[in-house]
């Protein structure tokens, strides 16, 4: 039999916090028991679902730790090479009783993954946040516009890449792939029961975060401490931004852009393509969401 991947190898090397620090007591963690962790919940994805809105009103919680970047382990294969000890480098210190959370947005459409998340931890709490498949794409091009206006590249308008030259939407837009949500929750459903997956809703919580957090505080297990008096719309911004001691701070200005605006004809001709995914999805889940 091939020896197992590194990754797995660590795994049984490592246990789950073996991350010695300055000031290492006996137990190989710091004097006050601070260490690194593996995390014990991942957001996964989706991609423009909102996934650091969740991450930043997440660590609102005393109890959390968050890794700041993402973090790109399971994915990305110069990372998963090195193991679970370079993963475990990547997260914060954090004090024993608090959950350390990171999160990787291509995770959930990455179909090597789930595997690999299982193989670390069968038991940990996902967390992936939808929004309404529609809005993502459009989320997503924008997102990619902006990063070839960065370099100075050109970028098609969206309808170029949306629509084939016979009129119909081109399915290998990857921007519309990753909107099938139920293809990609599939894979996931091979290696972890549904109650181990709760989904966010990622239109809720640009409406209204308070709830949906609670939400997420709930089935993580966190006793309840983020308040509604965290929350505050910023009309500028046009979203909730976070009050964190007195401390106010909105996301980064890359979050929350203007999206193109689309002729009716065809983003109707979107909310048709998404309409079969969509209900299987939700048959998945077994609950429905508000989407076009
Ligand atoms: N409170 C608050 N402030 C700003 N933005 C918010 C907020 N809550 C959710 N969102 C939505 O998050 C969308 C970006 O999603 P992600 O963070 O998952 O994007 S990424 O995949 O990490 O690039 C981002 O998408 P766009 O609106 O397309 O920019 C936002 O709509």
């Amino acid at each position: 039999r091939p020896s197992p991947p590194r990754a797995e190898q660590d795994q049984q090397e490592l246990g789950r916090k073996a991350a010695p620090l300055r000031d290492e007591g006996p137990s190989g963690a710091a004097a006050n028991g601070s260490a690194q962790q593996l995390p014990q919940t991942i957001i996964i994805g989706v991609r423009k679902g909102g996934t650091r809105a969740l991450l930043e009103m997440l660590s609102l919680h005393p109890d959390v730790a968050a890794a700041e970047n993402e973090v790109h382990f399971f994915d990305w294969e110069e990372h998963y090479s090195q193991g679970l000890g370079w993963y475990l480098r990547q997260m914060p210190v954090s004090a024993p009783h608090q959950l350390t959370v990171e999160k990787t947005p291509a995770y959930f459409t990455s179909p090597k993954v789930p595997e690999r998340v299982h193989s670390m931890d069968p038991g940990i709490r996902l967390l992936l946040i939808l929004r309404d498949p529609s809005e993502r794409v459009l989320s997503d091009y924008t997102q990619v516009l902006y990063n070839h206006r960065q370099k100075r590249k050109p970028y098609p308008p969206i309808e170029q890449l949306l629509l084939r030259s016979d009129g119909r939407l081109d399915a290998d837009y990857k921007a519309l792939n990753r909107s099938l949500y139920h293809v990609h929750l599939r894979h996931w459903l091979r290696f972890f029961p549904l109650r181990r997956i709760h989904v966010v809703d990622g239109d809720r919580l640009i409406r209204d975060p308070f709830p949906e957090i609670q939400k997420v505080e709930r089935f993580l297990k966190l006793s309840p401490q983020i308040n509604a008096s965290n929350f505050y719309f910023n009309k500028t911004k046009g979203f909730y931004c976070l009050r964190d001691g007195g401390r106010d701070r909105c996301l980064h200005e890359s979050k929350g852009r203007a999206h193109p605006q689309v002729d009716p004809k065809l983003l109707n001709k979107l909310h048709e393509y998404f309409h079969e995914p969509n209900k299987k999805f939700f048959e998945l889940v077994g609950r429905t969401f508000d989407w076009h």
